[in-house]
């Protein structure tokens, strides 16, 4: 069955598009990724699948059943919700967090504590119940936040950015309970501007870009569309500022950036101007360390989509 089938989903803030005519289907069982540059529209999106915001035009139907705008209260007991800012008491313990978020679905007495405690130490967070979130480290606040999305089991659980600014450490753990939860049976919508965990979690992608879904499929399929690109990352002998339109101007070349002492060049693979660009740049009197052709990648399928990169 299908988790989720959004038609033509729009949202408009005044003057502003923020959702434009979004189709998008997900199947029961899916880890699956929404990558989008800041402002995208992931979290709007998101936020009208919840029934948190009100969508200006289009229909969202979850577990088969349309859902009926910010007043559908029911179909929201299906859903956890991470969202993007920590929402957490400080003022309550882990546990009074994760109660009061599993008592808001109605959860009652013994169930209630069994899965509150379950929540918590899925998390990794049973030793720590009786403290207060003002004492945890950024990824202890985070893993609460998830605990309180998921302890009244909901069968689809959407993760709005749920590693930003937290450790690596947190980070694979986190990833880590994803996957878990996916084995136990819920649906996962997983929402980041972090190529690397999409790729690494997630079974089917989305690409969007100013509201639109502009590419959508498995992380081959989507890999595949760009077959004919290629990434050349060329290492220089030191930190300089090389005149990257210079490149731009050598056949074949789509796009150039510098990180640090990397250029990084996305050209067609048809073209070969390797030579032609390292002539450029040893024109500039840019001395070169190494260069290493690298595999294509969701950024690549991004960049050869829109022209700029995640990041931009
Ligand atoms: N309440 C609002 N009022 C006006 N504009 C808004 C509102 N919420 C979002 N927007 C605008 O809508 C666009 C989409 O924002 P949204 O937060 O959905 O993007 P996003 O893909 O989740 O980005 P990020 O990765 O930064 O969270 C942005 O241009 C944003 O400024």
């Amino acid at each position: 069955m299908k988790c989720i089938n959004i038609k033509e989903l729009s949202k408009q803030f005044d003057q502003h598009i923020a959702v434009d005519n979004l189709n998008l289907s997900i199947e029961e069982g899916e880890i699956f990724g929404l990558l989008g540059p800041n402002g995208a529209g992931k979290s709007t999106t998101i936020n009208m699948i919840c029934g948190l915001l009100q969508k200006s035009k289009g229909t969202i139907e979850i577990l088969g059943k349309e859902q009926k705008g910010i007043s559908d209260v029911e179909i929201r007991k299906n859903i956890g919700l991470v969202p993007q800012d920590i929402a957490v008491y400080e003022e309550l313990t882990a546990y009074e967090n994760v109660n009061f978020f599993a008592g808001l679905y109605g959860l009652r007495g013994t169930a209630l504590k069994a899965a509150v405690e379950e929540a918590l130490g899925f998390v990794g967070l049973l030793d720590n119940k009786n403290h207060n979130p003002s004492s945890f480290s950024g990824g202890m606040k985070r893993r609460l936040n998830i605990a309180c999305a998921i302890a009244h089991k909901p069968k689809l659980i959407i993760m709005d950015e749920p590693t930003v600014g937290i450790d690596p450490q947190s980070r694979n753990y986190i990833l880590e309970s994803i996957k878990k939860l996916n084995q136990q049976g819920s649906t996962i919508i997983y929402t980041s501007h972090y190529m690397e965990e999409i790729e690494e979690i997630c079974t089917n992608i989305a690409i969007i870009d100013q509201g639109k879904v502009i590419a959508e499929g498995s992380k081959e399929a989507l890999k595949s569309m760009v077959t004919d690109i290629r990434k050349l990352s060329i290492e220089m002998a030191s930190e300089a500022k090389p005149m990257l339109d210079d490149l731009l101007l050598v056949p074949g070349v789509k796009h150039a950036e510098l990180n640090g002492a990397v250029i990084e060049v996305t050209s067609s693979v048809e073209v070969n101007n390797l030579n032609m660009i390292l002539e450029k740049l040893m024109a500039q009197q840019i001395e070169i360390q190494g260069v290493e052709a690298q595999k294509v990648n969701l950024e690549t399928v991004f960049l050869t989509l829109t022209g700029r990169t995640l990041r931009d």
